[in-house]
C-alpha cells in the first residue's frame, strides 16, 4: 500500500536530521517512486519544508511543554512532535483532530509506539494553549531567533554587517516556499512561444519585472515531465543569478572559462548571450556534477559548452586565455536559505575557511583573463566576509585590474556600490547574490 503524506514526510525528514541529507535531494527521492497521490505528495512537501524552517520555533515550543528538552528526544520521536505541531500552529486547514490523530499514529510507523502518550500529551498541551507559537518574554535576538527560526549567530552578524531591520527581514524572507523560476532559452523559442505551450498545459507564467526571459512558475507539477522542458525550451534558473550571466557579457565568438560551473545555469545563460558561438570551457570539482552541465546543454543545444572536471583553485597552463572568466564560487549560501532552509542550521564554525577557498579560486580565475577581459566573482550568500571583503582584497592584491562600475535599473532592490552589487531575497523576492566585476587592464581584443 502507498504510503500517505505524513509517513512520506517523516521519512524525509528522518534523512534530513539523522542523516544530514539534502532536502532538496531527499525529498525528491522519496517523493519519486512512493506512488503517492498529487495531493499526498503536495501535503508531504508542504509539511516537509515547513517543519525544517521552522525547526528552532517548534523545538522551543517542545521544550516548553516537554520534561525532556527536544534536543534529548529520539531523533524519531522529535520529528514526529515537530511534524505535529507545525500542523497545528500553521496549518489551519487541517482539523485539529485529524492533526492529533494522525501524528499519535505516526508513532506506531516509526515503531516508536511506547512515546504515543507522551506526543498525544504535548499536542494536547498545545491545543490548551489556544495554538499560538509562543516566544521568549526577553527582547533580543534570541527572541527573535524563536519567531524566525533563525540562528542568533547568523542575526547578529547581519545586523551587524547591515543593520538590525535588515537581518530581521532577511530571516522572515528566509520563510515559506520560494518561486519557480525559469529562462527561456531564446536559441529555440521565444517568449510568447513558450509561454502559450506552457499555457495550454494549464501553467501560471508571470513575467520578472527586471529581468528578459524570465517567469516564474506556477502549477507545473513534475518540470522533467513536461515536453517543453524534454525539448530543451527553457531551464530553471533564479532572476539574480540570470542576471548575474548578462552582467558577465559574453558576445558571440569569444573565450569564456567558467571555473564553478555545476549544474550550469549560468552557463547556459551565458551561451545564449554567446549564440551559441565561440568556446565555453566550464568546470567543476566533481564528476557526477559536470555530468548536469554536458545533460543541461545538450537538452538546451548550446554545443559551445565544453563540460570537464577541474579544480579551480589550480592553474593549469593548458587552458586558453579568456575574454571571459566566471569564479561563482562555493559558498555559504546564506542567500538561498529559502530555497535550502537546512543551510540555517549548519554550525558556523564551518563556514570559516570559505573565504579563504574563494580568494583562491578568484585569485586563479585572475590569471586566465586576457588584457581587456573580465572577471566576476559571485556568491549566492549574504556575508561581508564571503563577499566585500575577498573583492576588495583582490582588488587591493591586483593593481593590473581595475573596477568595473555597475548599475542595475533594480531601484532600490539592489544595493549598488562601484564594481559590486548585493540583492537581498527580501526586496527581489528572488535569492539572495552578490557579483563583482573587475577588467584587466590593456588593450581590449573584444569580438563584437
Ligand atoms: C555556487 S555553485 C555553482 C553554480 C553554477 N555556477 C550555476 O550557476 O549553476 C558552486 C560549484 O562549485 C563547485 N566547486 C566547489 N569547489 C570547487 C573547486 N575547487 N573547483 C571547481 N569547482 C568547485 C561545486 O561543486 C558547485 O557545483
Amino acid at each position: 500500500m502507498a504510503k500517505n503524506a505524513r509517513q512520506l514526510c517523516f521519512d524525509a525528514l528522518c534523512q534530513v536530521y539523522r542523516d544530514k541529507g539534502y532536502s532538496s535531494i531527499v525529498l525528491d527521492r522519496v517523493l519519486k517512486q512512493c506512488g503517492a497521490q498529487p495531493q499526498e505528495k503536495t501535503l508531504a512537501a508542504a509539511l516537509f519544508y515547513g517543519v525544517i524552517e521552522r525547526d528552532l520555533t517548534l523545538g522551543y515550543q517542545i521544550d516548553r511543554y516537554s520534561k525532556r528538552k527536544c534536543a534529548k528526544l529520539d531523533i524519531e520521536v522529535a520529528v514526529i512532535l515537530k511534524m505535529g505541531l507545525y500542523q497545528l500552529l500553521y496549518l489551519e486547514q487541517i482539523p485539529e483532530r485529524a492533526a492529533v490523530h494522525e501524528t499519535v499514529s505516526l508513532c506506531q510507523y516509526a515503531r516508536k509506539t511506547s512515546a504515543k502518550g507522551f506526543v498525544n500529551a504535548i499536542l494536547r498541551a498545545a491545543i490548551r494553549d489556544g495554538k499560538q507559537v509562543v516566544l521568549p518574554v526577553e527582547d533580543g535576538f534570541w527572541r527573535l531567533s524563536v519567531r524566525y527560526s533563525c540562528p542568533e549567530w547568523l542575526l547578529k552578524q547581519w545586523a551587524e554587517e547591515y543593520s538590525l531591520d535588515t537581518a530581521q527581514r532577511l530571516a522572515e524572507a528566509s520563510l515559506g516556499r520560494p518561486p519557480l523560476t525559469v529562462r527561456v532559452n531564446t536559441l529555440k523559442t521565444s517568449d510568447e512561444e513558450l509561454c502559450a505551450l506552457l499555457k495550454k498545459r494549464g501553467v501560471g507564467l508571470q513575467k520578472n519585472r527586471w529581468v528578459e526571459h524570465c517567469y516564474a512558475l506556477e502549477h507545473s507539477g513534475s518540470l522533467s515531465e513536461l515536453p517543453e522542458f524534454q525539448q530543451g525550451l527553457f531551464y530553471v534558473q533564479d532572476a539574480s543569478s540570470q542576471f548575474c550571466a548578462k552582467i558577465l557579457d559574453a558576445k558571440p565568438g569569444m573565450t569564456v572559462l567558467d571555473l564553478c560551473s555545476a549544474p550550469g545555469s549560468k552557463a547556459f545563460t551565458v551561451a545564449q548571450g554567446m549564440e551559441n558561438k565561440g568556446e565555453l570551457l566550464a568546470f567543476d570539482l566533481y564528476e557526477h556534477k559536470t555530468r548536469l552541465i554536458s545533460d543541461g546543454a545538450k537538452r538546451l543545444g548550446l554545443d559551445c559548452i565544453k563540460a570537464q572536471v577541474g579544480d579551480a583553485s589550480v592553474y593549469r597552463e593548458d587552458l586558453p586565455k579568456a575574454d571571459r572568466v566566471l569564479c561563482d564560487v562555493p559558498c555559504a549560501g546564506l542567500g538561498i536559505i529559502r530555497r535550502k532552509p537546512e543551510i540555517k542550521y549548519k554550525p558556523r564554525e564551518s563556514l570559516k575557511d570559505l573565504p579563504e577557498i574563494q580568494r583562491r579560486i578568484l585569485e586563479n580565475g585572475g590569471r586566465y583573463v586576457k588584457p581587456g577581459g573580465r572577471l566576476l566573482y559571485s556568491t549566492c550568500s549574504l556575508s561581508r566576509a564571503e563577499n566585500e571583503a575577498v573583492a576588495e582584497g583582490f582588488l587591493k592584491a591586483h593593481p593590473e585590474f581595475e573596477p568595473v562600475d555597475l548599475e542595475t535599473d533594480w531601484g532600490k532592490a539592489a544595493e549598488a556600490k562601484g564594481n559590486m552589487l548585493t540583492f537581498f531575497p527580501h526586496l527581489i523576492d528572488s535569492d539572495g547574490f552578490f557579483i563583482a566585476l573587475f577588467e584587466r587592464k590593456g588593450e581590449k581584443h573584444e569580438k563584437d
